[in-house]
């Protein structure tokens, strides 16, 4: 049977990236309290294409995820990624990993508990010369504004915001990355918040929300800022990208604000 994409492209033209996206594909990553959490990622697994090669191998992506079944953690990912540059004869390979995280959340009164879903991403790079992981946590909080709060009578307009933190951390002697987890990233997202979310709330918890958030207003320019305030702190962090996106209740479009750093 003739192997077309091993036949040589003659136009000269390399391609970045080239492989599989939207694969559906049952994970299990680490979760804080539990040790571990099943979920459903959709993951994207790409290398380089060298000018001379007409096509690369996609049936391979899939074999060395399969070799995996589904492990993902800061340890197995640049595993995943070295067994991709060797199957695939690839200098660089990526992959990432979307899946949505579920934390139990007691309310703050009656400490019913609920579940609530953050969005989460693993994403790994491998080339030549190293590689790089980053965690992506996006977490849902309300936020009350300052500004509707002082010039107003009684009231204050109020929304829920998306706070994505992305991070990188330190690589330690041994080549592994120090480690963070998702549950921290959210704790601190709800730190600069003026109150956290919850899927279950009865109306003591209600009542304590509602107060909880109007004696904290926060701009979306707080938000942002109050993450990285903690994150700089945090030896383990090297690199953070911060974004807060209010859905304003008040406008027909969004706030947001953004902060990149690097240590
Ligand atoms: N490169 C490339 N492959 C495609 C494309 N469309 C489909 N394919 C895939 O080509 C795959 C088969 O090629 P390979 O992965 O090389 O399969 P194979 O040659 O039997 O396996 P190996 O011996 O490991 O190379 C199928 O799984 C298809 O999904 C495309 O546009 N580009």
């Amino acid at each position: 049977m003739k192997d077309v994409q091993n036949l040589e492209d003659t136009r000269g033209i390399p391609i970045d990236r080239v492989g599989v996206s939207d694969l559906r594909y049952p994970i299990v990553v680490l979760d804080q309290e539990n040790q571990e959490q099943h979920s459903v990622a959709n993951i994207a697994l790409s290398v380089d294409l060298p000018h001379h090669f007409k096509g690369t191998h996609m049936s391979r992506f899939v074999e060395v995820l399969n070799r995996h079944h589904g492990d993902m953690t800061m340890r197995t990912i640049p595993v995943i990624l070295a067994e991709l540059q060797e199957r695939l004869e690839a200098e660089q390979t990526h992959i990432d990993v979307s899946f949505p995280y579920f934390l139990i959340k007691k309310a703050p009164v009656t400490q019913s508990e609920g579940l609530v879903d953050y969005d989460c991403c693993f994403s790994g790079e491998m080339n030549g010369t190293g590689s790089d992981f980053s965690l992506e946590v996006i977490v849902p909080v309300t936020s009350l504004c300052p500004c509707s709060k002082e010039i107003s009578s009684y009231g204050a307009h109020n929304q829920r915001s998306r706070v994505a933190i992305k991070v990188r951390t330190r690589k330690k002697p041994d080549g592994t990355w120090d480690f963070v987890w998702i549950e921290e990233l959210i704790r601190v997202a709800e730190h600069s918040a003026s109150a956290p979310l919850y899927s279950l709330l009865k109306r003591p918890d209600e009542k304590f929300v509602t107060e909880q958030a109007y004696d904290k207003p926060v701009f979306v320019e707080d938000l942002v800022r109050g993450v990285a305030t903690e994150l700089m702190a945090d030896e383990r962090i090297v690199w953070f990208r911060v974004r807060s996106v209010n859905e304003e209740s008040i406008h027909n479009h969004n706030a947001f604000a953004e902060i990149r750093w690097s240590r």
